[in-house]
């Protein structure tokens, strides 16, 4: 009880307050006309800029005084009572600037000022609370909108290279509109003249040719100015619109890359080309389509409702009874258009993974013979988002039905008033003809008014997207800043209990201890899935493990800095992925100044460079989309090849010799053999190559099962010397040991 009292005393002091800065405003707009009054008495005259500069002057004083004001009450401190006294004090001096700029010295009578100042500046900030709300909202809708507003903020603060442009752009939107909006008030003049009962013969011809002439120019030039205007406005919104989108872009690609691998894992591809091709558009859009279309919209509203009203205001508020209608219609379809919108595009992205998923497995899919299969996967998805679409097709049919039906019962009802009116003698038809240009472009306007208040919503929502993927930091830091100029190459993997991120319930890793000692030759060896590539993505630092760490030279490997780290680190996988490049590009990929000898250099290495020159152009041949120019034993000696050009000192490789034959694997291996000081981790499927490693470790389910060399294995004889002798039956099938 108390609390309500409280709560109610609040409010009829916030009124009381309000009442109190309208009386104060109202006061001082009359004593400060009073102070110029005599000031211009002394003066004499006064110019149209004169009398401008000092309405600048009053509309400075008059904001300096409420603001200080504002500051002493509280609640009048929040930025919506800010955002009012600005506009509310600067919209008159604004609007006289503008009317003066284009159509002389007429100016509105003092309170009319006053009022459609403080008016517009209301309806404004209303607008503005209403689709970005400042207070803290307690429902889910207010919260949404909250995080809406700071949304539509980070869009315009990222717009900020291309301000002049939108300034420009906005300007030539205000001459625009302005211009549109005298064209039916100068049609209705003209009919009126051209009706008028003539009793002349002789002075007929004169007279037709005057009254075009005098009414019909003024239409020309608001005509031709309206639309040079918006030719410019369009031209410079696109600009900034295209000079955004790249930056955006841009920016979003370069965060993307910085992602840990995990969540390349745990996020569809077609999630994140969605977001860096239509999302980055639709924000765009938030702001530079949306706001221009919003502002073009609110000045016309504005200035047709006070033509309007000048017309004809019980005509006027006829017509406005279908605002609340239109606008509850819109809300409920907004509701079912939006859901309905994001399933399609859900449904579309299914359709889009399964036919990329086919075309770049079409390998697999051929020598499976799942054509057919794949095929019905692809056509129900196509179905769905078929089904999905004529769903969102007949909602829309619907609400435009019932649109047009309010339309058209409100055209019928003003039509038959006006006729009236004309009747009674209340309005001329040249009024009502401008009367009825006003009503047809009015509710297009506020119906385009209540569309953009969605569309600014959706647009800020994919913005929100956008902007999820551009503020998340990788889980795998890469902010490490050490880089010795020396390096050993000591690897130890500390008791690593590792899962993959889409598999967390699965520990590939338990409790995993390794140590890789400078120019020693380590070979992992155990059955398939015990963890082997595991420990070259985690040497890679592609994934964080969640116990234990890696040491490189007794520091942990993420306080390298992460550019050394990688050259220093190498892995050559079991299918290296080459890109669509030539051989050179491919061998000195991520080394910009690399010399044609090291690349030649290290194809030698690689027993890569007498295919090459058997290539069509030899370094300079293409190599396909991901390669696919080359077999696969080629791709395998050319990733080789990149790898060694780097020199690292720990080289990772992932059972490289998959694809290699014995000769091109003894030269690589020779090659190998020339750096003594590198660290070599080995996932290998051939006794030879195992044989020669400094250690053995027998790897199974994430655990380091047995481990010294192949002679103390064998003497052992545990599981290495059980896998050895099924490795000697089994080698040409390379199967178990992998
Ligand atoms: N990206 C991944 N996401 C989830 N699980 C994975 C991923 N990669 C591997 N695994 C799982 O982790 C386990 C170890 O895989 P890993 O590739 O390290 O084995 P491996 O010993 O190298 O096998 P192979 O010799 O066949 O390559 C397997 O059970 C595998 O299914």
């Amino acid at each position: 009880m108390k609390l309500k009292l409280a709560h109610n005393q609040h409010v009829i002091i916030l009124y009381l307050v309000f009442a109190f800065t309208i009386c104060t405003d109202f006061f001082m707009l009359y004593m400060l006309d009073f102070v110029d009054t005599c000031l211009r008495c002394r003066q004499r005259s006064l110019d149209g800029t004169d009398k401008l500069v000092r309405q600048w002057v009053k509309s400075v004083l008059r904001w300096a005084l409420l603001y200080t004001a504002s500051i002493f009450y509280t609640d009048l401190r929040g930025s919506v009572a800010k955002r009012w006294i600005l506009t509310h004090c600067f919209i008159g001096p604004m609007y006289e600037t503008g009317r003066l700029a284009l159509f002389g010295n007429y100016p509105l009578a003092k309170f009319d000022m006053w009022l459609v100042g403080s008016v517009a500046a209301a309806l404004g900030c209303l607008f503005w609370e209403m689709l970005f709300p400042d207070s803290n909202g307690e429902s889910n809708g207010k919260e949404r909108k909250q995080k809406a507003r700071v949304l539509f903020m980070r869009v315009i603060h990222l717009y900020q290279p291309d301000y002049l442009l939108l300034i420009g752009a906005s300007v030539f939107l205000a001459l625009a509109v302005l211009c549109e909006m005298f064209i039916p008030l100068y049609t209705g003049k003209l009919i009126d003249i051209l009706r008028v009962d003539y009793h002349w013969e002789e002075f007929r011809a004169a007279i037709i040719f005057m009254t075009l002439y005098s009414f019909g120019r003024p239409n020309a030039f608001f005509s031709l100015f309206s639309s040079f205007s918006a030719g410019c406005r369009g031209g410079l919104f696109m600009c900034a619109i295209g000079s955004f989108i790249c930056r955006v872009k841009l920016q979003l690609f370069s965060s993307l890359v910085k992602q840990e691998i995990g969540f390349f894992e745990t996020t569809k591809t077609g999630d994140i080309t969605s977001r860096l091709s239509t999302d980055t558009t639709l924000m765009a859009r938030a702001v530079a389509l949306n706001v221009n279309i919003l502002l073009r919209t609110l000045i016309k509203i504005l200035g047709m409702l006070y033509l309007m009203f000048s017309l004809s205001w019980k005509l006027t508020l006829l017509v406005l009874m279908e605002t609340p209608l239109t606008g509850l219609l819109q809300n409920i379809y907004d509701t079912h258009y939006q859901r309905l919108s994001k399933e399609v595009q859900d449904s579309i992205a299914r359709a889009n993974d399964a036919a990329s998923e086919a075309v770049s497995g079409i390998r697999t899919l051929k020598s499976f013979n799942t054509e057919q299969s794949e095929s019905h996967r692809y056509n129900d998805r196509l179905m769905n988002t078929h089904k999905l679409k004529t769903q969102r097709d007949t909602v829309r049919a619907v609400y435009l039905l019932l649109r047009r039906l309010i339309e058209l019962g409100v055209n019928v009802a003003m039509l038959h008033y006006g006729r009236l009116f004309i009747q009674y003698g209340q309005m001329s038809t040249g009024n009502l003809v401008s009367f009825i240009l006003y009503q047809s472009n009015l509710g297009n306007n506020i119906r385009t008014l209540i569309y953009i208040f969605g569309d600014i919503l959706n647009s800020v929502g994919a913005a929100g997207k956008v902007f999820e993927y551009l503020d998340r930091t990788p889980e795998v830091n890469s902010d490490g800043i050490l880089q010795p100029e020396e390096l050993k190459g000591h690897v130890c993997l500390q008791n690593l209990t590792f899962s993959y991120p889409t598999r967390s319930d699965l520990s590939v890793l338990k409790d995993f201890s390794l140590e890789l000692k400078p120019g020693q030759m380590t070979a992992l060896v155990g059955k398939s899935g015990g963890g082997k590539s595991t420990c070259v993505s985690l040497l890679q630092r592609f994934y964080q493990p969640q116990q234990g760490q890696i040491l490189l030279d007794r520091q942990p490997l993420e306080n390298y800095q992460h550019k050394y780290l990688h050259s220093k680190i190498v892995a050559v996988g079991q299918e290296p992925v080459l890109f669509c490049g030539t051989v050179r590009e491919n061998i000195a990929y991520g080394l910009p100044h690399c010399s044609d000898e090291r690349v030649e250099e290290a194809a030698r290495k690689a027993n890569a460079h007498d295919f090459i020159c058997q290539l069509q152009k030899g370094y300079d041949t293409d190599v396909g989309e991901q390669g696919s120019l080359l077999a696969s034993g080629q791709k395998q000696r050319i990733a080789i090849a990149r790898a060694l050009i780097r020199q690292p000192q720990v080289l990772l490789l992932d059972e490289i010799t998959s694809f290699l034959d014995t000769e091109s694997e003894q030269m690589v291996q020779q090659a190998l053999a020339n750096c003594p000081n590198q660290t070599l981790l080995v996932i290998a499927h051939r006794l030879k190559t195992i044989e020669r490693a400094d250690q053995i470790v027998l790897i199974d389910q994430g655990r380091v099962l047995e481990q010294g060399t192949h002679q103390e294995l064998m003497k052992k004889r545990g599981h290495y010397f059980k896998l050895k002798n099924r490795l000697f039956t089994e080698e040409s099938t390379h199967s178990e040991i992998s």
